[in-house]
């Protein structure tokens, strides 16, 4: 396992950052180093973002010293979502087989977490974890079981579906909340109008993005934007403060992972877009 640690970022400080500074704070890249597990340890409500990409052999979720606990999720929950073929978690000897974009929950107090390679292609999983300070079982969530809504239209280039499958209504957790959004075809604009929650920190995991494609991801407070350019199965951190809003070169897919004060999706400011600055 790699893991790195990202401080967390005044506002104010914010303002005066170049690209190369607002990279190394907000952009993970390399999430994905075959039969290993990337970590990027956070202090934005301390949620942790990492991959996970098993190839020749399975691969275990183990702690780390940043943790000083025995497992893992000894004070954690996560989400994982499968951005690669369908390949399997054991929890604890329970097989969770995942097709693509299926996602798993797994509670506190579990010991045991180990990720297989696919049978066909290249296993991915992308996680998010969070503390955590009460158990709720784990629980394998379907694109079907999904909390879904379409947004936007494509006269305004954001029509997308926009499907929580980590969300109060369809599996309890103590603060994590994920989704997977995909656009449609000739639809570019993620999460436009934009908007901020202060109660909640948010991280946002781009793929099915082409290889020759990327996405412009826009983060600051609403009056003080900057940009970062993203590839495919690249993520980018929003503090409570920020914006997280995009557009690609092409269509594209992003999951969405928070943590924080509330479990309120819907507890957020949005901003005229014609305030954006
Ligand atoms: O496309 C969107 O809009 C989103 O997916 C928004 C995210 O769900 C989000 O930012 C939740 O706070
Ligand atoms: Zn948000």
């Amino acid at each position: 396992m790699n893991h790195t640690t990202r401080h967390a970022v005044h506002p104010e400080d914010f303002k005066s950052y170049g690209t190369q500074k607002l990279r190394e704070h907000f952009l993970m890249e390399n999430l994905f180093v075959q039969d290993s597990i990337e970590v990027v340890y956070t202090l934005y409500d301390r949620l942790i973002v990492g991959g996970v990409n098993p190839v020749t052999k399975s691969v275990k979720l183990d702690t780390f010293p940043t943790l000083r606990s025995e497992n893992f999720l000894d004070r954690r929950e996560i989400g994982i979502i499968n951005v690669g073929p369908e390949a399997s978690v054991t929890v604890e000897g329970t097989e969770y087989t995942l097709a693509p974009k299926e996602a798993l929950y797994i509670g506190k107090g579990v010991k045991e977490v180990v990720f297989h390679p696919a049978n066909t292609g290249e296993a991915k999983f992308y996680f998010n974890s969070a503390p955590a300070h009460h158990t709720y079982p784990t629980k394998k969530v379907s694109l079907a079981e999904a909390e879904t809504v379409e947004m936007g239209a494509l006269e305004n280039s954001n029509h997308r579906t926009i499907r929580k499958v980590l969300i109060n209504s369809v599996v309890e957790s103590c603060q994590l909340q994920m989704g997977v959004t995909e656009l449609k075809t000739g639809s570019v604009w993620n999460t436009m109008p934009a908007h901020t929650h202060d109660r909640r920190m948010e991280a946002y995991f781009y793929f099915e993005l082409p290889e020759d494609q990327m996405v412009c991801h826009f983060l600051g407070e609403p009056q003080e934007t900057r940009h970062i350019w993203v590839k495919n199965n690249e993520a980018v951190l929003s503090p409570p403060w920020s914006i997280h809003s995009g557009a690609g070169t092409s269509n594209y897919t992003f999951i969405w992972g928070m943590a924080g004060e509330n479990l309120d999706y819907n507890d957020m400011d949005k901003f005229p877009i014609t305030d954006l600055k």
